[in-house]
């Protein structure tokens, strides 16, 4: 199963739960055994969902829940913490330093997406002002060393390989002497794979990680090993020391359950996750954010954040200010559609939107969502400014769907589906109105001195309906115990 499925069916549990007049002990099994299922069908580990389960059952105790709590809200706020607990280890990953020359080295099984990572881990602290090198010590696989120098170049950055040497230990050792003299300050060794785990691999990863002594290793993953997560992430874990995880593939029809059993083998947070093929399908790890979105809980934070990428600087404040006014024009529409072109992989930030799924734009099929978003453009240049700038339905009537229609050569049923993927937009866009985006510097006071007074002021009105009203907020913030989570999983977030 599919991440965006797993969210979709454990929503459904919930919802199925919340619609039962009286929640007593057979409708949370009911439920909890749905999502129980569902996790299984995502690979999470065994033990991991049974333990859960058993927590949570803890934790949640029907009899002692005074009546008139949100039950609903109880519940679902447990497995939101026991999933978090399972992605968060506890202790963080080791972070880079500024003035300092880092090591970090790569390790997973051939085919895991370990090259394709490297360099992507490289370009993603390039674009943040570091000054990476790649060390490719894979020998095993014969174009390894091509493949790492190809996607190098193209992201201009400096690596260091041989056609002709054959020990690993020997190539990564001279890389990484050769960019400590060059001042980089990050290194990136990318090590080689083999298609299973064995004792030769092992032993070539020891060999290397003694020898360059690395700051970090990453263990890379593919997120669609299934069940065998746990074991593959533990043998690493055996060998060398891993430090931190990055799960490729988390696009298209990626389980994304292991991800849950390699923190858990590993004792290491997930870093980021690959979610496609191109250099910039790479995305930081939260473990709250992510598990609000695969709750269906949205994931604000990272919206505002993929805003601040997407559009442009000058054009920021303006979108947000239309966008808390709640009026969503097919204009806003028409231009976002093209920061959205030109960011590339899209669904990324749609995916981020409260209850907003990636369904729309499906990974794996950009493609076709880029030519149906420049469809709908082609028809939006035969709009005259009135209806761009119009937030009234009504205005759409049959001539003018017609006449646009004749304008951009399409047919009448292409319009109404472009009108209606509009509606869709505004409705869930209108989510915003009313959210009240601090401004720079304002946000790290904000999170210190809040209560659920601040709190509720600062969350749109239909999320804090969402959360069950003032007193939903009090409970869930006692809960969280602090204000700067719910700020990661509502929105906000301290200023970076
Ligand atoms: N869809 C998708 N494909 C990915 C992702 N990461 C890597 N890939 C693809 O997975 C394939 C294997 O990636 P590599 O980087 O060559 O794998 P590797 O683990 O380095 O393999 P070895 O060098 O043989 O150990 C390539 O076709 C990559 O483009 C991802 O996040 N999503």
């Amino acid at each position: 199963m599919v991440l965006a499925q797993l969210g979709g069916s454990i929503s459904r549990a919930l919802q199925q739960m919340s619609n039962a007049t009286i929640i007593d002990e057979k409708v949370l099994n009911d439920c909890l055994n749905e999502i129980t299922r569902a996790l299984l069908q995502s690979d999470v580990q065994f033990k991991l969902v049974r333990d859960m389960q058993t927590n949570i059952k803890k934790i949640v105790n029907l009899d002692d829940l005074a009546a008139g709590h949100n039950k609903r809200k109880i519940i679902q706020q447990a497995i939101f913490n026991e999933l978090c607990k399972i992605l968060d280890p506890g202790k963080p990953s080791f972070t880079l330093k500024k003035g300092k020359t880092s090591v970090v080295m790569f390790v997973g099984l051939q085919g895991s997406g370990k090259t394709t990572t490297c360099t992507k881990y490289a370009y993603y602290h390039q674009k943040k002002g570091w000054k990476p090198a790649l060390v490719c010590a894979d020998t095993f696989r014969a174009g390894a060393f091509d493949q790492l120098k190809q996607n190098a170049t193209k992201a201009k950055i400096p690596f260091y390989g041989s056609y002709t040497e054959s020990d690993p230990v020997r190539i990564a050792v001279e890389g990484v002497e050769r960019f400590k003299k060059e001042n980089c300050d990050l290194i990136i060794v990318d090590t080689s794979g083999r298609h299973k785990q064995e004792a030769a691999l092992f032993e070539e990863m020891r060999q290397v990680s003694e020898a360059t002594k690395p700051d970090l290793v990453i263990f890379v993953m593919d997120s669609s090993i299934g069940q065998a997560a746990f074991d593959q992430a533990q043998a690493f874990k055996q060998s060398v020391a891993v430090g931190a995880v990055i799960v490729t593939k988390m696009d298209g029809h990626a389980k994304g359950g292991g991800a849950l059993s390699a923190v858990a083998a590993t004792k290491s947070p997930v870093v980021f996750i690959g979610t496609g093929e191109h250099m910039d399908e790479f995305e930081v790890f939260d473990v709250k954010p992510f598990v609000s979105r695969l709750l269906g809980m949205g994931d604000l934070s990272g919206f505002m954040d993929k805003i601040q990428e997407v559009v442009p600087m000058d054009q920021q404040p303006e979108l947000l200010q239309k966008l808390t006014e709640g009026n969503f024009t097919l204009r806003i529409m028409y231009e976002q559609f093209q920061n959205i072109l030109k960011m590339g992989p899209i669904g990324q930030v749609f995916s981020m939107l409260p209850g907003f799924s990636a369904e729309l734009m499906p990974k794996g099929r950009e493609k076709e969502s880029q030519a149906k978003l420049k469809r709908y453009m082609t028809m939006m240049d035969s709009m005259t400014n009135e209806e761009l700038d119009s937030s009234n339905p009504k205005l759409m009537n049959e001539s003018r769907i017609m006449r646009i229609a004749r304008g951009s050569g399409r047919q009448v049923n292409d319009v109404k589906e472009m009108l209606e993927e509009y509606k869709r937009l505004a409705k869930i866009w209108s989510k915003m109105k009313g959210l009240k985006i601090p401004k720079k510097g304002e946000m790290s006071a904000l999170s210190r001195n809040m209560n659920a007074q601040h709190m509720s002021k600062v969350l749109p009105p239909q999320m804090l309906k969402q959360i069950g009203g003032m007193g939903g907020l009090q409970s869930l913030m006692k809960q969280m115990g602090s204000t700067k989570d719910m700020m990661g999983m509502f929105g906000g977030g301290e200023d970076k």
